[in-house]
């Protein structure tokens, strides 16, 4: 087989190669292996003598490596086909064969490179490539840790993942996404795992815990596998990885999941800060009330459906009596606390589904939807000025203020917005002279 003028040397010489070298006879066994092959798939060449190359294939290769096969045994030589084997220890190795027939010895001559590792570096590019990609375009969290998700456990072994954020405001965790391999919820125990995940955030380091206490269902030989998300120098969470039992994750399947964090983390500032800027156009800062661009909105959403339905809505318009006092007086941070309080009042005296916003100032405004009578927003009114006439515990001193409110009913007083807007704010400065006026 190997005859040649120093062919008694030439087995041992084919030993020291990386590559393995295969010959296969025309049953497909394998009639010789250099010793490379333990490297590679971890059986020794007496292991695999004797036995058919199939065996050790991963079953979804295994007709294409026929097809491949015949080619060969018909006379073609080939060069760069690539399949899987099953490592000893289970793991799939990636070959890459050149291969040629021998007709005098009828065997098939092979030759195997383990292209693993390239193929693993390709599998990551591919996927750090998905993954920012998918953290770009995702409308939303879920949606982007479900397709993280799906690209990690393709590289890393992967029973489920959990995605745990603080709240900026009250630094509380939260688990917003907790899956199993199957898309299932991840029966996380949630103080235990919040508990592990506000170690991770303040140190700032990822951390294993050996341990089923984290998973409500889990036996006590997980592996779970947290890493901190930090975004513009904050720690914004946690990104929770249950492992496979017993293996821990590589320094490369380390590299992969620390990219993957970074990319997470980079989606949540994302989010968060989309969040927070439509807040702030839409909503008052001093009060948390919608502001007059949400107002303009709500009001023509709100006379469109009254239109439609034939039904009665009422625009409220509130003014405070002398409040440039309270300021020039107290101070504006008074004012301010003043203004808060107001808005509470108010909204406590509507309906859920009604509208209380702050135009600007000491200007506040109420949507009333569906109502029977005008005599209902009159009600609403009064139920108003009452409420804000209680008199305001500062800390430092009590005030007493009063509204001052006009009332636009749709249709009864106009039936297009800007008339209704009118209708309100001359109803409530009429309110407030007749209330100087009686002074006087
Ligand atoms: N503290 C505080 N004051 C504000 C804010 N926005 C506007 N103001 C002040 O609110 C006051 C409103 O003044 P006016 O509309 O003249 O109100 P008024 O003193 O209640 O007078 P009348 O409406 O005629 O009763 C002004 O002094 C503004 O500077 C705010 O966010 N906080």
């Amino acid at each position: 087989m190997f005859s040649t003028a120093h062919g008694d040397h030439l087995p041992s010489l084919v030993d020291l190669l990386l590559d393995a070298v295969f010959l296969v006879d025309s049953d497909g066994r394998i009639a010789y292996v250099s010793a490379a092959c333990e490297r590679m798939l971890g059986y020794t060449p007496q292991e695999m003598i004797g036995r058919e190359l199939l065996e050790f294939l991963v079953p979804e290769d295994r007709e294409r490596t026929v097809a491949e096969a015949g080619e060969v045994v018909a006379g073609r030589s080939r060069i760069g086909f690539e399949n899987r084997y099953i490592h000893k220890d289970g793991r799939h190795v990636h070959l890459m064969w050149s291969a040629r027939w021998s007709e005098r010895e009828r065997l098939r001559i092979g030759v195997a490179r383990d292209v693993s590792e390239l193929k693993h570096a390709e599998a990551i590019q591919r996927a750090t490539y998905a993954i920012s990609e998918a953290a770009h375009e995702a409308e939303d969290l879920d949606v982007l840790l479900r397709e993280i998700h799906r690209i990690i456990a393709t590289l890393v072994p992967l029973a489920g993942l959990a995605l745990a954020t603080c709240d900026r405001r009250t630094g509380q965790l939260a688990f917003s996404y907790q899956r199993d391999c199957h898309g299932n919820p991840l029966p996380l125990h949630e103080p235990v795992a919040c508990d592990f995940c506000s170690k991770v955030i303040c140190g700032g380091r990822p951390v294993y815990l050996r341990d089923g206490a984290l998973g409500a269902l889990s036996g006590d030989d997980e592996a779970w596998f947290a890493i901190p998300l930090i975004a513009q120098h904050e720690t914004i969470g946690a990104l929770v990885l249950q492992g496979d039992s017993g293996k821990d994750y590589t320094e490369k399947d380390r590299e992969l999941l620390h990219y993957v964090a970074e990319q997470v983390a980079i989606a949540i500032d994302r989010a968060q800060l989309k969040a927070e800027l439509l807040r702030a156009a839409r909503y008052d800062e001093l009060t948390g009330l919608p502001n007059r661009r949400f107002f303009n909105d709500r009001i023509k959403a709100v006379v469109a459906r009254s239109m439609r339905n034939q039904a009665r809505m009422a625009l409220l318009y509130i003014d405070l009596d002398d409040f440039k006092q309270v300021n020039d007086s107290l101070g504006h941070a008074s004012g301010d606390q003043l203004l808060q309080e107001v808005a509470r009042r108010i909204q406590r005296c509507v309906r859920g589904t009604d509208t209380v916003a702050r135009l600007g100032g000491d200007e506040f405004v109420v949507l009333l939807d569906d109502l029977h009578t005008p005599d209902d927003a009159r009600g609403v009114a009064d139920k108003i000025r009452e409420a804000v006439s209680h008199p305001v515990d500062l800390g430092s001193c009590v005030l007493r203020t009063q509204a001052s409110i006009g009332i636009a009913v749709y249709p009864d007083h106009g039936q297009e917005i800007d008339r209704i807007l009118q209708y309100a704010d001359m109803a409530m400065y009429e309110d407030k002279r007749n209330k100087t006026l009686q002074a006087m």
